[in-house]
């Protein structure tokens, strides 16, 4: 059986600024299987969600190069009325802001029946309005229809996320992308969220996508876990061994973040600085050779490939070979403090 649902080939997604095109998707391949959560992880600038508005198609001025194969068609340079047909429906997507993503002027109602009608225009009203109640209940909403009559503003955050995620999956869609579904809830609510997201990927063989900066959140959820850098894949590995054995140095300055790391005290947990403006960014070998300029720049790529190094295990430029956190004085020396 072919579990394979969304292939992507060297995608590259470029953003006009002023005269010329920037690129902040870069080189892009990866491949999402059913019933798989691929966490996708990176700061902030780093191209994780123009990579998501890409697969989706929501970038309307953007340049797009590679290919975007889900299920059999390729989603780059396909007709705005063709992706619109796939979008919602087969693919949909979790947005980072539950009140920016919904309409304040319509009830949770009408918003939620209006993505199951647009897919499915013969539906009677009554069958549209057991649907969204089957939904709200589904995403764990009480009182769902009294809930039906209210607006945005009148729901806690956590329950606009919920109907956030009811429309996303309002018509079953076989892929999902959650762009930071938790950022803005509270911990208790993230972690109900997070067992709803893991509940669809079982219950409907969904793959899913999930954009995330918190480690814990990729722990707990992934399957398989990207990592961008500069609209770049640097690692990318099941999720046990990108969290036992990380490589790229970016990776293991990521994971030295997280507070409570074993690392030894002696050590700079995080490599300093942050991802250059779109304009700014290197192009040319390692994005990433500014960042820790205490290793040797023999070390690093002229044209820095991603490397199988395991099976599943790929890691971009060859300088994760000679990688080490410096000492304060090695950080003073080479500038960067
Ligand atoms: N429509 C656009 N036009 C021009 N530049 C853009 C556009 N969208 C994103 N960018 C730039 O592309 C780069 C990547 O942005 P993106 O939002 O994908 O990062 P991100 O990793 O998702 O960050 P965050 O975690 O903050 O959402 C940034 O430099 C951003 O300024």
């Amino acid at each position: 059986m072919n579990d394979k649902l969304l292939e992507i080939r060297n995608l590259k997604t470029s953003f006009r600024i002023r005269d010329d095109y920037y690129a902040a998707v870069d080189d892009v391949s990866l491949n999402v299987n059913k019933n798989e959560v691929l966490a996708i992880v990176g700061e902030s600038g780093s191209g994780k969600s123009a990579l998501a508005f890409s697969i989706m198609g929501l970038h309307n001025r953007a340049k797009m190069e590679g290919s975007i194969n889900f299920k059999g068609t390729n989603l780059v340079g396909l007709a705005p009325g063709k992706i619109n047909k796939i979008r919602g429906k087969e693919m949909s997507m979790i947005f980072q802001d539950p009140l920016t993503a919904l309409n304040p002027l319509m009830t949770i109602e009408e918003q939620i029946g209006e993505v199951i009608y647009l897919h499915n225009k013969a539906i009677s009203n009554r069958d549209k309005k057991a649907k969204v109640i089957e939904l709200l209940d589904q995403v764990g909403i009480p009182h769902a229809k009294y809930v039906c009559d209210q607006y945005p503003h009148e729901l806690s955050g956590g329950m606009r996320q919920r109907v956030i995620i009811a429309i996303a999956i309002a018509n079953s869609p076989e892929l999902l992308i959650a762009d930071e579904p938790t950022t803005a809830l509270d911990v208790t609510i993230q972690a109900q969220i997070l067992d709803l997201i893991r509940d669809l990927k079982q219950k409907m063989d969904a793959g899913i996508i999930l954009i995330t900066h918190d480690l814990g959140v990729v722990a707990e959820m992934a399957d398989r876990v990207a990592v961008m850098y500069a609209g770049e894949i640097v690692e990318i590995a099941e999720v046990n061994t990108l969290f036992e054995q990380p490589r790229h140095p970016y990776t293991r300055s990521l994971l030295n973040s997280v507070p409570n790391s074993d690392e030894k005290q002696d050590k700079l947990h995080v490599i300093q600085g942050i991802v250059p403006a779109l304009q700014n960014l290197p192009r040319e070998g390692c994005r990433f050779k500014t960042r820790i300029p205490w290793i040797a720049e023999s070390t690093h790529e002229d044209h820095p490939e991603l490397h199988e190094i395991a099976p599943n295990h790929f890691v971009r430029c060859s300088c994760y070979e000679h990688f080490y956190f410096p000492d304060e004085t090695e950080v003073e020396n080479s500038g960067l403090s």
